[in-house]
Parts: C-alpha cells; structure tokens; sequence
C-alpha cells in the first residue's frame, strides 16, 4: 500500500535554491506521522470492508472527491510539493532550462487534457483547453500520448498538426506537415512495434466481454494494441473477483501482461515498448537524436507515464510533470494539480514564446 504514496520528509526546505532539476524521491514511501495518518484515512473510506494492498493501491491511484476535502491529505499534498514543486510556480525555471533549446511537448491525455469522468466514451476535452493544445503546436513539436487507441484519442483532440502515440506509444503517426521553424519531417510517421499481436487482443478483448459481463458496472474498451478493463462504475466490494476474472483469462496469454492505472486493468503485450520508448522514438522522428539542443517536457497523471518521466530522468535532460492532487511516488521533477493547471501552464509557455 505504501508504495503508491511518497511523502517527503518535512525537514526539506521550499524556501532553498531548487536544485535542477529537482532530485528525485530517493526514499520513496518513507513514512512520517502524516502518511500513517493518511493511510489511516484510507482505511476509515473503505467502509469497513478489510484493508488490502491492491484494492487500496487502486483507489490511491484516482482518489475520490470526498477524500480531497481531508485536511490531512492536504497538507501531505503541501509537503510533496516541496519534493515536486508546481511546475506554475516554478515556470521561470523551466523557461531556464530552455534557454538555446527547442522545447518538443508531450501530452498525455486522460487526467492530463481532459478531466477523468465515469464514462471513458465521454471523456471529452474543453474547446478552451484544444485552443491552448492548437497553439502550443503552433510553436513547438507537439504529441500527444495516450493508452487510448489512436483512432480514438484523435476523436477527442481532433488536431491534424500534432503528432500521435496510441495504445501506450505502440502506435504512433505524425502530422503531414509539421510547425513552422522546426527541424519537424514533413512526412507522417507510422510505428506499429505491437501489430503481430492484433489478433491476440482481438481474442482477449472478446473473451473479456464475456467474462466480465456479470460483473455490474465492469467495462472492457479495446485500445487496439491493448485492452482496458475499468473498475470505476464496479463496486468496491466486486473489484477482488472482477481482477480475478481479468487474471483467469490472462493465465491462457503468457505474451501479455496486466499493468494498473487510474482504475483501471490495461492488458498489453510483453514488448519492451511503452511510453518512454516512445518518447525517444518520437525525438528521433522529429530529428532530435541524440541532440543537446532540446528540451523535451512530458506532463501525464498516470502510472504509464512513468515510463516517461524515467526516460527523461535517465537522460538527464528534460521536464516531467506529474498531473495529481494528491502526494504519489513519481520520478517527475514537477507537478500540477489537474487539467486546468496544465491549460494554464500551456498558455504560459505560449505567452513567454510569443513574447520573447
Ligand atoms: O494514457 P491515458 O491517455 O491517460 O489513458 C489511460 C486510460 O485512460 C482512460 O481511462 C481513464 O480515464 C477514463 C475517463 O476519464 C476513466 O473513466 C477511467 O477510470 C480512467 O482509467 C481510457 O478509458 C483507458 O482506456 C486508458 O487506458
């Protein structure tokens, strides 16, 4: 349970000079007072049904409204921003470390660009937050990385101009014509790394229809080179037998394996390929390999991200930004709150690019 939340020793200083980028959390899940009384929390939200690892790694994954309004969440939140500073509050900073660089954006969209609903088929975004997407990729490489389909994802974004990484980067295509003033290629790209398994998830994704089916509230969306079962609209109590039900019908698929994000099973192949592969593919695509001069900034809300903000991390050259309201362990360097800090995140950077 404790491996989801990181909350930072409350001996660390915000009023220092931030170290660049910020340093990662090296004791992730160290526990002070605070946490164990957090945790307590959780425990008095299960309604008494016994506490357990998992389910409560679920629900720490996308916690709840009523558990927002907890005093004590949020001065755990206060002290992991000194760990993960805002990425608004430090934006002069960021700007910093773009100096001579070309910034190539990267945006998750679920939890990132549009705020996360009950009904996955409704998860629309804002016009307001499309504008402020429309005019970051008019200055700078634009992508956007989803565990949705791509097909899907750019229903909801519906912009031609940006690049696109669906089903956790497994199936990536660029715009026909890349921004002005960018070394961008002016040719689509196209990366299926994953398409031999299309009749494998095919498979699974029907078999999980029909495995799931007694399950209220279950729903089981094919993201085509993946499948997702969600837990949302499930009952707490149904959520050990319906992760049961996913890993029965697994056991028949040793090629594929089971990942969690925000309630949510996602079953993928066992390829060494996720969001952070591609990233870097994406980098390369855009005619940034192996290149000093770009600064690569990746914002996502979720465990897949991680991938991401690991790549960067590793690098040592780029800017995560953990999208959460609430204190998780990450290998990001800054946070925001929820999707509409990241629109007026966007809008900073544009503002600063259009005015310097
Ligand atoms: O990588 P992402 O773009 O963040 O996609 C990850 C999953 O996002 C969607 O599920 C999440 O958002 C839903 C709508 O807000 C919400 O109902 C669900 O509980 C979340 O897990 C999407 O439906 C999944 O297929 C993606 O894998």
């Amino acid at each position: 349970m404790t491996k989801n939340v990181a909350v930072p020793e409350m001996t660390q200083n915000s009023s220092k000079p931030m170290q660049y980028p910020p340093p990662r959390s090296g004791n992730a899940g160290a526990s002070y007072p605070i946490h164990k009384r957090f945790l307590a929390r959780l425990e008095v939200c299960n309604h008494g049904v016994t506490p357990n690892a998992w389910t409560d790694s679920m629900k720490i994954s996308s916690p709840t409204q009523a558990m927002s309004v907890s005093t004590l969440v949020d001065e755990a939140y206060i002290a992991w921003t000194a760990r993960y500073p805002s990425a608004l509050d430090r934006f002069e900073e960021i700007i910093g470390a773009s100096k001579g660089k070309q910034i190539v954006m990267f945006l998750d969209y679920d939890g990132t660009l549009s705020p996360i609903v009950e009904d996955p088929d409704r998860a629309f975004m804002s016009d307001t937050m499309r504008d402020a997407v429309r005019d970051i990729a008019s200055y700078f490489p634009t992508a956007i990385v989803s565990g949705r389909c791509r097909d899907k994802v750019y229903s909801f974004v519906r912009l031609a101009e940006l690049y696109y990484a669906g089903s956790h980067g497994m199936d990536i295509k660029g715009p026909v014509k890349g921004p002005k003033n960018t070394k961008s290629k002016t040719k689509a790209v196209l990366f299926q790394p994953a398409s031999e398994f299309l009749p494998m998830i095919n498979e699974v994704f029907k078999t999980l229809l029909e495995t799931t089916k007694s399950t209220p509230g279950a729903k089981v969306e094919n993201n085509k080179f993946c499948v997702s079962v969600h837990f949302r609209c499930v009952e707490e109590k149904k959520w050990i037998s319906l992760a049961e039900q996913v890993r029965s019908v697994l056991k028949e698929y040793p090629k594929l394996r089971i990942t969690q994000g925000r309630k949510v099973l996602e079953i993928r192949p066992t390829i060494k390929w996720d969001k952070g592969k591609a990233l870097e593919f994406l980098l390369e695509s855009i005619g940034f390999a192996n290149c000093d001069h770009v600064l690569p900034v990746y914002i996502g809300d979720d465990r897949t991200d991680e991938d991401a903000f690991k790549v960067l991390r590793d690098r040592g050259q780029g800017i995560g930004i953990l999208v959460s309201k609430f204190p998780k362990d990450t290998n990001a360097s800054y946070s925001l709150r929820e999707p509409t800090e990241v629109m007026d995140f966007l809008h900073r950077l544009v503002d600063w690019k259009r005015n310097s």
